[in-house]
């Protein structure tokens, strides 16, 4: 697999509690390819939480230090990326996922609810409704997320490693398709 992808690199997009974080670590060990989290190189660079940063510097502040990270994970190949769920709001950002194959893991705001119900890590969450929250950016992001190469719809009970191996099988006719285009276009 990792001959066929030629070292591009994956980026993984979806809402917070995705698996974004967790499914990239097992393509990654599967692939051979590193694996990077835009949000840990955010914290390991500030020495601050998403938290603190979201609190102290406010969410534009966090959305600049985002795209930077970005634009340098991009220059990399033979990555697999998570990103943050609100990487997808920059138009600039496209032009870096666009380096490699994007991935959305679409699963539903039921789903995410229940993994997120007693997280605290999410600053976007601290809202008196989360479920709620969660409805309204997925609402806003949809049309953002649906610009991905591939879109996995992920069902209740699916394991990391099931979804894993899902993104896995998609990969040959995403890059199928990528190769017939250029046949037309040329
Ligand atoms: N397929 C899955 N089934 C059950 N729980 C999961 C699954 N994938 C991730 N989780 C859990 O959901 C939470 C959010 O996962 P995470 O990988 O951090 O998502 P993201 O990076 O997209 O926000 C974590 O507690 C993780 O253990
Ligand atoms: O959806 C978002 O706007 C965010 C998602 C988080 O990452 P995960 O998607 O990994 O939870 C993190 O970047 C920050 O809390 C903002
Ligand atoms: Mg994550």
């Amino acid at each position: 697999m990792s001959s066929l992808l030629q070292g591009v690199s994956l980026y993984l997009i979806g809402m917070m509690g995705a698996g974004k974080t967790t499914v990239g670590r097992l393509l990654a060990q599967q692939l051979g390819y590193g694996f990077v989290d835009t949000d840990d190189v955010i914290t390991q660079a500030t020495g601050r939480t998403i938290n603190q940063l979201f609190a102290e510097e406010g969410e534009a502040a966090f959305r600049q230090l985002e795209s930077d990270v970005l634009a340098q994970i991009s220059a990399h190949l033979k990555l697999t990326v998570a990103t943050g769920g609100g990487i997808v709001l920059r138009r600039e950002n496209w032009s870096y996922l666009r380096h490699g194959l994007i991935v959305w893991l679409d699963v539903p705001v039921e789903l995410l609810y229940t993994r997120l119900a007693e997280d605290t890590t999410r600053p976007l969450l601290q809202d008196p409704d989360p479920q709620g929250k969660l409805r309204s950016l997925l609402e806003q992001r949809q049309p953002l997320y649906a610009q991905a190469d591939l879109h996995i719809i992920v069902n209740e009970g699916e394991t990391p490693e099931q979804i894993a191996n899902r993104v896995m099988e998609a990969i040959p006719s995403v890059l199928k398709t990528t190769a017939s285009h250029q046949n037309v276009e040329n």
